[in-house]
């Protein structure tokens, strides 16, 4: 572990000079003079005097330095049939006009932006169109429905929205005006304007006074110059599920992020100049902006952006199909991904009709990797398979194989080792340190490095009080797991209400929100159980309102709609159940964490504060429908 323990040791050692070298990959109006503010603790500020746009670093200082010509997104779309290639010139130029548009629009810097859109380009050239003047991006995912909107559109507040009039899934056209028109109904705030790209398959109607057709606006607008701004002013907020209903904005800077990308890319991805990465995920995520869109852009490399899925576009040689197209070095995704590709193709039959030779290694993240979707993998590419763990809130792995530095042996379920800046810690409920190998809390030390969030936006004392108030000089992670005696971190699953459904973080609360709001629901849970594909899903139990006449099933089924049309399809709540009572503690908290371990097959130990542990008994058939309560014995408090 030679460059890996030198770099983590040089970290350990002097912080402030390790990022104060990093940063000079990138190129600044002022650079920075000092590297770390730590005046105001627990709020840190990295590169507090320096000066930047982060679209010239992605865009410009390429075309100067004479990449112009070379490539620097490819789209590629099998539900429409099309792939497209931009040069780092013609994308600057298409970045350029789009800020010219927007700020046409009123947009300055500052003023926030949201972009609901699919994967098509002209996502990407709103984003870094934000960039280049200033403005804050909010990419909302596709899957969300018109209430999930509505709120990120009255917590951002943005002077206007970049929207495409629909999504195209595998099966259908998802229409994404008409659910823009009814957030903005919904939302208390409402934008000034909405720049909107007609897709052919599905257009849409403009509202006179709001709406404009990117194409008019965009094609005709002169070039925008970037406007430099302080490394510490917000890039973009990007929404997350917490534990309750109301997602957490988080805020990323420009200076910070533009160091740990270029830092990551090089060190952690082994991406330079030239290469070319593939991050198979929707820009609506972290994955999307870190990998999709900046660090390859502000490395110089070319990245690709998919509109398909990994199986059904048209089959499980999808994503064979792009590396070989494309010429990919990397490939990063879910394992959600890999295992629906190994479903259909269990024999990975389909990997050799590729040519994959350009292929260097496949990273994983979003959701734990489990070892036989490893072991699969692995022995289908014969390349390194390497677990990431990190989180929006970090932006930027905390752990994982530092693959650009050098290889290291890899572990069947570990995310392997802590990443330069990120000072992994296991704790326990009283915030003492456990021994290697014990399971606990995964908990950062403060400060957390550049890249990582500040602050959550405009809500300081959510942040403190969502991540830094557990344990005093540490960020709470939300994740359990355990350090081994190599310090390789095996992360087990949240510790929390959040449910990962497909690498999507989903909260169980607002799912909750949605079923007690039915005026036949007395009461009601949602717990996250293991899915042998998407990793978790959802499943709801309720109780009846007394007096309430509905029929269960037809309940059922109303809630599962509900929360599809409430939240979206991404949320996956395929399963309710009416049950007689949820069990509970004598002060009346659910007791989800025993249903969730039941679901999953385990044998949870029992609160003795439990109120009545026969309601557990009638449940769980509901739970484990397909283990009779003989064979599992007998639930009792105490455990
Ligand atoms: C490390 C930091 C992070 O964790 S950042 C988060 C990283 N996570 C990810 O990148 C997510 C990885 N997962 C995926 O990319 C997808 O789940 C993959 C594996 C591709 C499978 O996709 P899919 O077959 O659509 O299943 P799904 O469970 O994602 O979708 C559920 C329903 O939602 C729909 N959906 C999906 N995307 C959109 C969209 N952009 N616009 C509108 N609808 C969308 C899907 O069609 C699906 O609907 P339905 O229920 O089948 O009708």
């Amino acid at each position: 572990m030679d460059a890996y323990q030198r770099a983590y040791e040089d970290w350990l050692t002097d912080p402030e000079a390790f990022w104060g070298a990093a940063a000079r990959s990138v190129t600044w109006t002022r650079p920075p003079r000092r590297i770390l503010d730590r005046d105001r603790p627990p709020f840190y500020r990295w590169f507090p005097d320096a000066e930047l746009n982060t679209s010239v670093n992605a865009l410009d200082r390429h075309v100067e330095a004479g990449r112009g010509e070379q490539t620097a997104l490819v789209y590629d779309s099998p539900v429409t049939g099309t792939a497209r290639r931009y040069t780092f010139t013609q994308l600057t130029e298409e970045v350029a006009r789009a800020a010219s548009a927007l700020a046409s629009l009123g947009v300055g810097r500052g003023d926030r932006v949201i972009v609901y859109m699919p994967m098509i380009p002209e996502a990407v050239v709103a984003m870094l169109a934000c960039a280049r003047l200033g403005a804050v991006h909010s990419v909302v995912f596709g899957g969300f429905a018109a209430p999930e909107l509505a709120a990120r559109i009255d917590d951002a507040r943005p002077k206007a929205v970049v929207a495409a009039s629909c999504g195209i899934e595998p099966t259908r056209l998802v229409p994404y005006k008409p659910m823009l028109d009814e957030a903005i109904d919904l939302a208390t705030h409402k934008p000034v304007a909405c720049l909107v790209v007609q897709r052919e398959q599905q257009r849409c109607v403009l509202v006179a006074g709001r709406d404009h057709d990117w194409e008019h606006l965009v094609t005709a607008a002169p070039p925008h110059p970037p406007v430099p701004v302080a490394a510490t002013d917000p890039l973009y907020i990007l929404y997350t599920s917490g534990t309750t209903g109301r997602p957490k904005g988080i805020v990323r800077d420009n200076g910070g992020h533009a160091v740990a990308m270029a830092w990551s890319m090089r060190n952690v991805y082994g991406i330079g100049p030239g290469d070319v990465m593939w991050a198979a995920s929707d820009i609506g995520w972290a994955v999307g902006h870190s990998y999709t869109v900046y660090a390859p852009l502000l490395a110089g490399a070319t990245t690709i952006l998919y509109e398909g899925k990994p199986v059904g576009t048209p089959d499980a040689g999808a994503f064979w199909r792009v590396i070989a197209d494309h010429g990919v070095n990397v490939l990063f995704t879910a394992p959600t991904a890999i295992r629906a590709i190994k479903k259909e193709d269990p024999g990975a039959e389909l990997v050799g009709r590729y040519d994959l030779s350009s292929l260097r290694a496949l990273f994983l993240a979003g959701e734990r990797l489990d070892p036989a979707t490893f072991d699969w993998a692995t022995d289908a590419l014969g390349l390194p398979v390497i677990d990431n763990w990190w989180q929006t809130e970090t932006g930027w792995p905390v752990a994982s194989s530092p693959f650009g530095l050098e290889r290291i042996p890899l572990k069947a379920g570990s995310a392997s080792v802590p990443m330069p800046g990120y000072d992994i810690r296991v704790l326990d409920a009283e915030g003492a340190e456990v021994p290697r190998g014990t399971e606990g809390a995964l908990c950062l030390r403060l400060p957390l490095p550049p890249g990582a969030l500040p602050t959550l936006w405009e809500d300081d004392d959510r942040y403190v009080a969502s991540y830094l108030s557990a344990f005093d000089g540490y960020y709470l992670t939300g994740d359990g797991g355990f350090l081994d005696e190599d310090r390789y971190v095996f992360v087990l699953g949240r510790t929390d209400d959040v449910i990962n459904v497909a690498g999507h973080r989903l909260s169980a609360g607002s799912m909750e929100a949605v079923l007690a709001a039915h005026p036949a629901v007395a009461e009601c849970a949602v717990v996250g159980v293991a899915d042998p594909f998407k990793g978790q899903v959802p499943r709801g139990l309720v109780v009846i309102k007394s007096g309430a006449e509905i029929a269960p099933q037809a309940l059922e089924a109303d809630l599962v709609a509900r929360v599809r049309a409430e939240i979206g399809p991404v949320a996956s709540l395929r399963r309710v159940d009416v049950v007689a009572a949820l069990p509970k503690t004598r002060s009346g908290k659910i007791l989800r964490r025993v249903m969730r371990e039941l679901a999953d097959g385990r044998s949870p130990a029992i609160p003795s504060t439990i109120e009545d542990a026969s309601v557990l008994e009638a449940i769980r058939p509901v739970l484990v429908p397909d283990s009779p309560v003989s064979d599992r014995g007998p639930l009792s408090p105490g455990g």
